[in-house]
C-alpha cells in the first residue's frame, strides 16, 4: 500500500501570528483542501496532557466488559449518542452496497456544550472510569476552540474577512465520536474494513489518530487508495460533505476509510482514534460562497439548512436496525 504524507500546516502562525503569517496559513490551508481534502495539524493549542488522558480513559472504558458498556446503549440504537457496540454499523453499505458490519465499536456524544437546553437528548456518560465525564466535557471545550480558530482560517482561506463566518458558528455543531477498533483474532470477512469507505457530513472533522497498525487511508485524485502517514501529537482534519457543497466543490470531500492490520501483527493492532465531526449552526443557512461561484462557475447547489443537511446525510447512509 502506498503511503501519503498528508499536508502538513503549523496552526501556532495562524492562532497567535500578525496578518502576514495568518494569510500564509490561510494559502497552506486551502492548497491542502483544493487537493487532498485533507491536512495535518500541529501547534493547534490544545494541551497533549488532557489528550493523553482522555484516550486513557477511553481506553478504560471500552477495556470493561460488553455489559458493563451496554448499559450506555440508548433505546434508539441511533448514532447519535452513546455506546454503539460492534456488528451494527456498516458506514460503506451506500456507497458499496450491502457490507459486513464494520470492525469498529464506539462512545458517542452530541454536542456537550448544548447540554440541559431544551430540544437536546442527554448524553451518556459512562461512571467508569470516573474521571471519563469530566474529561469529555474539557476535551469538548478544547475542540470547540480551536473549531473557532478553524472557522477564522476557513474564512481566510476561501478569500473572505477572516470573521466572515463567526455569526454562522455562534452555536456550532459538535459530534465527539470515541472509536476503538479491537485487535483482530479472528480474520476479517471479505470485505469488512475496521471502518468502511465514507464521506464525513458536515464542514470539518478533527481527528486524533494513533500510531497502531491498520490506520486511516484516503482515496487520492488518482482513485488509488493510500495510508496516511501518522505526524505525532497532530490532529488530521478533513472536509465533510457540507462544506465541499458549500465551496461549490472548490475544496474535496475526500473518500476515506480505515483499513484492516497485517494479519502478521495479530495480538498489537489495537487502535482508538477521537473524532470531532464540526458543523455550523443547526439553523445556518448554507449558500454556495460568493467567493466560490462566478458567470463562468455557477452555484451547483441550492441553499440547504446545515442542520437539516447532516440529519439527511445520515438518515440515507447510517441507517441502524433496531433489534
Ligand atoms: O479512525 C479513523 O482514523 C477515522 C474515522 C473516521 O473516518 C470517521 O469516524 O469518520
Ligand atoms: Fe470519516
Amino acid at each position: 500500500m502506498a503511503e501519503i504524507a498528508l499536508p502538513l500546516v503549523d496552526l501556532s502562525s495562524f492562532i497567535g501570528g500578525d496578518a502576514a503569517a495568518r494569510a500564509n496559513v490561510a494559502r497552506e490551508f486551502t492548497k491542502a483542501f483544493e487537493t487532498v481534502g485533507f491536512a495535518v495539524v500541529v501547534g493547534h493549542g490544545i494541551p497533549e496532557p488532557l489528550i493523553d488522558e482522555t484516550y486513557a480513559a477511553m481506553t478504560a472504558f471500552f477495556d470493561a466488559s460488553f455489559e458493563a458498556k451496554s448499559a450506555y446503549t440508548p433505546p434508539e440504537k441511533a448514532k447519535g449518542r452513546g455506546y454503539l457496540p460492534m456488528g451494527i454499523e456498516s458506514v460503506g453499505k451506500t456507497l458499496a452496497g450491502e457490507t459486513p458490519p464494520d470492525l469498529c465499536e464506539a462512545l458517542v456524544f452530541g454536542a456537550p456544550h448544548r447540554e440541559g437546553r431544551p430540544g437536546h437528548r442527554p448524553n451518556f456518560y459512562p461512571e467508569q472510569p470516573p474521571e471519563l465525564a469530566g474529561l469529555v466535557k474539557r476535551y469538548s471545550a478544547e475542540i470547540l476552540k480551536l473549531n473557532a480558530h478553524l472557522v477564522q482560517l476557513m474564512a481566510l482561506a476561501l478569500d473572505m474577512e477572516e470573521d466572515a463566518l463567526d455569526p454562522l458558528h455562534t452555536d456550532p455543531a459538535l459530534t465527539l465520536r470515541f472509536v476503538n477498533y479491537p485487535d483482530q483474532v479472528e480474520e476479517p470477512k471479505p470485505g469488512q474494513l475496521r471502518y468502511g469507505e465514507h464521506h464525513d457530513y458536515g464542514t470539518l472533522t478533527i481527528l486524533r489518530q494513533d500510531a497502531a497498525p491498520g490506520g486511516l487511508e484516503i482515496r487520492d485524485f488518482d482513485g488509488v487508495w493510500k495510508e496516511a502517514t501518522v505526524v505525532p501529537g497532530s490532529f488530521v482534519i478533513n472536509v465533510g460533505d457540507l462544506l465541499a457543497r458549500w465551496t461549490n466543490d472548490r475544496w474535496r470531500s475526500t473518500l476515506h476509510r480505515v483499513s484492516n492490520p497485517p494479519r502478521g501483527l495479530t495480538g498489537s493492532t489495537k487502535r482508538l482514534s477521537m473524532v470531532a465531526f464540526t458543523g455550523p449552526n443547526e439553523d445556518a443557512e448554507i449558500t454556495v460562497l460568493p467567493t466560490c461561484r462566478s458567470e463562468d462557475a455557477p452555484a451547483k447547489y441550492p441553499p440547504v439548512k446545515a442542520g437539516e443537511y447532516i440529519l439527511s446525510k445520515i438518515a440515507a447512509s447510517h441507517e441502524i436496525k433496531a433489534d
